[in-house]
């Protein structure tokens, strides 16, 4: 779609920079990028101040890659103006005072709304955002529809056939969404599940898409360095609970935020709750989740009806999950009969999601899931507690320059669980590694009673420690990264997969082979 800035910008505070010719009315735009390496040829680049560097400094590098205008605001034009950075004559450049708030709808526009076209469904919260969207993508397709996903893990469409791309972020930045929004609609895509995280919220990502149902997982400490408090942090994602922002919503009831969510929401906008305790009321309520193979078999209720399902993945959290799932077609006006025999159909709810409870061994069982915070840890640890006969170790860390009040809470709940705790290394970024290891080790032996608590700062060596310490009858949980396959130490990439690390060391440890720093833990 190729749009002239002329019918794009009426409406948006964005005007011609001084001293740009009228012909920047007539100058065709085909797309908009704030990223100058993502520009194609006809695209407008937008380069606004960021945390680190002023887009405007890519201006030129924009332009000479295809870009036909410029928008930028007062300190990009002062940018422009200098020698270095000015671009060719006659190149319009546009300005606007806050250009990440208009970029949006600027987006949308050039897009052609695409957002309108599609059947959209949010999912926000601490955890268990990716986990839902996965199943909402898997019924989506047990009912015929041709899906799109959005999430930490990867962007994907499924028509005509399965196209994935790694994710850079949980939520992509305005533009990159309204483009891959736009790319969507052009491939056939008629529903979209994405994830919305509480920067995305802050920082105007989603400002111009208006969902079709929202859906909240729960709140637990995370992201405090950004949002200041517990109460700031809610009013992040609270945010998308608005008619503003969706049509309407549906919230898990299990804790007291998702329970404050769904008794405040403003006059007129339609929300639903769902919840896995009978303690708390909800509009649909699990009234059974029994064990079945690796999973359950869940039966809801609600609306003086009663729908049930199974799902293979592990955990009372994965209930939780999928049932928001499932209220969330139903509140999209699925029939609950039609649902619970496509699922039935499709064998299950049963999407496999990388580096969620992802299972790598079964003698030891040894599993690696994304658990990054107090939150994710509890449920974690406590479904593995409960399905394990012999001792259960952890091996885990914390990311560095991120919310570091979790960590102390964190290394409780780890010794609370397991009979043998290694902290290692995450991502430390630009933090000192040994620094981290230390908030964590504090508590963990401040706390420990009966556990084995030990330090292993290489991340491969402690996943080796730890697996070829293990009997057959444990279970060894890599906690933390999950899917993701790059360490960043001190601004450096480094290469690093949990799942790769686990099936060298298995085989290591079936070949009897051992390495450096490994055998039995000490206290
Ligand atoms: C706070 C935040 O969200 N920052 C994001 C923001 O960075 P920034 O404003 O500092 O940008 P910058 O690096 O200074 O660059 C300024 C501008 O120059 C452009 N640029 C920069 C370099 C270049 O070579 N060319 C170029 O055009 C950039 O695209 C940008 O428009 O724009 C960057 C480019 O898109 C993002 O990479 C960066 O995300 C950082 C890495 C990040 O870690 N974000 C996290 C906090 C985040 O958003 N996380 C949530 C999930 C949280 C969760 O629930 O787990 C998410 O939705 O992903
Ligand atoms: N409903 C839940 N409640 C608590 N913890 C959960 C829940 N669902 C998943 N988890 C835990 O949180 C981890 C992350 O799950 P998931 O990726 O689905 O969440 P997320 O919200 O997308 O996280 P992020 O935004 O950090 O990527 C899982 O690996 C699991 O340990």
């Amino acid at each position: 779609m190729a749009r002239p800035l002329a019918e794009v910008i009426p409406g948006l505070p964005i005007s011609p920079a001084p001293g740009t010719r009228d012909s920047w009315a007539t100058t065709v735009v085909g797309g908009v990028r704030a990223d100058n390496r993502l520009i194609r040829r006809g695209d407008l680049f937008a380069g606004h101040t960021g945390g680190r560097v002023h887009g405007a400094l890519f201006a030129r590098a924009a332009v000479a890659s295809g870009a036909v205008a410029v928008l930028t605001d007062e300190a990009g034009l002062t940018i422009l103006a200098d020698p270095a950075y000015a671009l060719a004559e006659g190149t319009p450049v546009l300005v606007a005072p806050d250009v990440p708030a208009v970029l949006g709808r600027l987006a949308a526009e050039i897009y052609g709304r695409p957002a309108e076209q599609l059947r959209t469904f949010a999912v926000t919260g601490t955890n268990g955002k990716t986990t839902t969207c996965y199943f909402l993508e898997h019924a989506l397709a047990a009912l015929g529809r041709s899906t799109g996903l959005i999430g930490t893990v990867e962007v994907r469409t499924r028509t005509p056939e399965l196209r994935a791309v790694p994710a850079q972020l949980t939520t992509p930045q305005p533009a990159d969404l309204q483009a891959l929004l736009a790319e969507m609609v052009a491939e056939g895509v008629t529903d979209l599940a994405m994830e919305v995280s509480s920067h995305a919220l802050d920082l105007g990502r989603v400002d111009s898409v208006l969902y079709d149902v929202a859906g909240f997982t729960n709140l637990t400490q995370d992201h405090l360095d950004h949002h200041g408090s517990m109460e700031g942090y809610f009013a992040a994602k609270e945010a998308l609970f608005t008619p503003q922002r969706s049509a309407q919503g549906v919230s898990m009831v299990d804790d007291q935020w998702g329970q404050r969510l769904a008794a405040s929401r403003p006059a007129g906008y339609a929300m639903s709750s769902v919840g896995t305790d009978e303690a708390n009321a909800a509009d649909w309520q699990v009234i059974a989740a029994v064990p079945d193979g690796t999973g359950s078999r869940v039966t809801l209720r609600g609306a003086g009806q009663e729908l049930c399902f199974t799902t293979a993945l592990p955990g009372a959290f994965n209930v939780a999950n999928a049932s928001l799932a499932v209220v969330m077609l139903l509140a999209a006006g699925t029939d609950p009969a039609v649902l619970e025999e496509a699922l039935a159909h499709a064998g299950g709810l049963s999407p496999v999601i990388p580096g969620r409870m992802e299972l790598l061994a079964t003698a030891p069982r040894v599993i690696v899931d994304f658990a990054h915070n107090p939150g994710g840890l509890a449920v974690v640890l406590s479904a593995l507690r409960g399905s394990t006969e012999g001792r259960l170790h952890v091996v885990f860390g914390a990311a560095g320059s991120r919310d570091a009040g979790k960590r102390a809470e964190m290394a409780e709940l780890a010794v609370r669980y397991c009979d043998e705790v290694t902290i290692t290394d995450d991502d430390p970024h630009d933090e000192p590694a040994a620094a981290i290891r230390a908030d964590l080790l504090g508590p963990a032996r401040a706390a420990a009673a009966g556990s084995l608590v030990r330090e292993i700062g290489d991340r491969r060596v402690a996943i080796r420690a730890a697996i070829t310490g293990a009997d057959p009858a444990d279970t060894v949980l890599i906690a933390g990264r999950g899917h993701e396959t790059v360490q960043e130490i001190a601004g450096v990439e480094h290469h690093l997969d949990d799942r790769e690390e686990v099936r060298s060391a298995l085989q290591a440890s079936a070949g009897g082979a051992a390495g450096p720093g490994e055998g039995r833990s000490s206290r």
